[in-house]
């Protein structure tokens, strides 16, 4: 079955295949362009980060870090489904300048995918890691106070959506 999942399995396969150990002393974090629908993207959920101090309010991609032994794309699933409640189903990768990766906060790395929320799920929810969660239009996205590594990723998810 030709789903978005195997589609995207098919677009980054080394990505797909990466498997964290323990020994990377820096965990690579893995983050979700869910957008409101992966035919038709018009809008982008963004969600307001709830801490450190320093980066609280700022909008990031929902998801978080690799734990050691996990895939990354079960990883960002598992993510989102723990901060938001939700589950998702992956689309394509929007792909970074490191090998598919991109460079964010501190010396980590981000794989993102596009996202949609799996029918019949419910509707995501800011949990205790964001301050808010919400639906921008893609066109608008640039205006949101995004952590600074995310500005690039966004305006790459922007134009993968047009
Ligand atoms: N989730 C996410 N993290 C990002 C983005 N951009 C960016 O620089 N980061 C940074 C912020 C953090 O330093 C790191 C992700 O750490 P995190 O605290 O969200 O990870 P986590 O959910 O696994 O949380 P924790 O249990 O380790 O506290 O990546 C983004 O768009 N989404």
């Amino acid at each position: 079955m030709d789903t978005h999942a195997n589609r995207a399995t098919r677009i980054t396969p080394t990505i797909e295949a990466v498997t964290i150990t323990q020994h990377q002393p820096v965990r690579p974090v893995v983050g979700a362009a869910i957008v409101d629908s992966l035919d038709r993207p018009h809008q982008l959920l963004a969600a307001a980060r709830s801490y450190p101090p320093e980066l609280a309010g700022r909008f990031e991609l929902p998801g978080g870090k690799v734990e050691p032994g996990e895939n990354a794309m079960d990883a960002l699933v598992r993510e989102v489904r723990e901060e938001l409640g939700t589950t998702i189903e992956l689309g394509a990768q929007v792909a970074g300048p490191l090998d598919g990766w991109w460079p964010i906060l501190g010396t980590r790395t981000m794989a993102v995918w596009l996202a949609q929320v799996s029918p019949g799920s419910k509707a995501p929810r800011a949990g205790s890691s964001h301050q808010r969660i919400q639906w921008v239009p893609l066109e608008e996205a640039l205006r949101l106070n995004w952590l600074d590594p995310d500005f690039p990723i966004v305006q790459a998810i922007i134009d993968q959506c047009a």
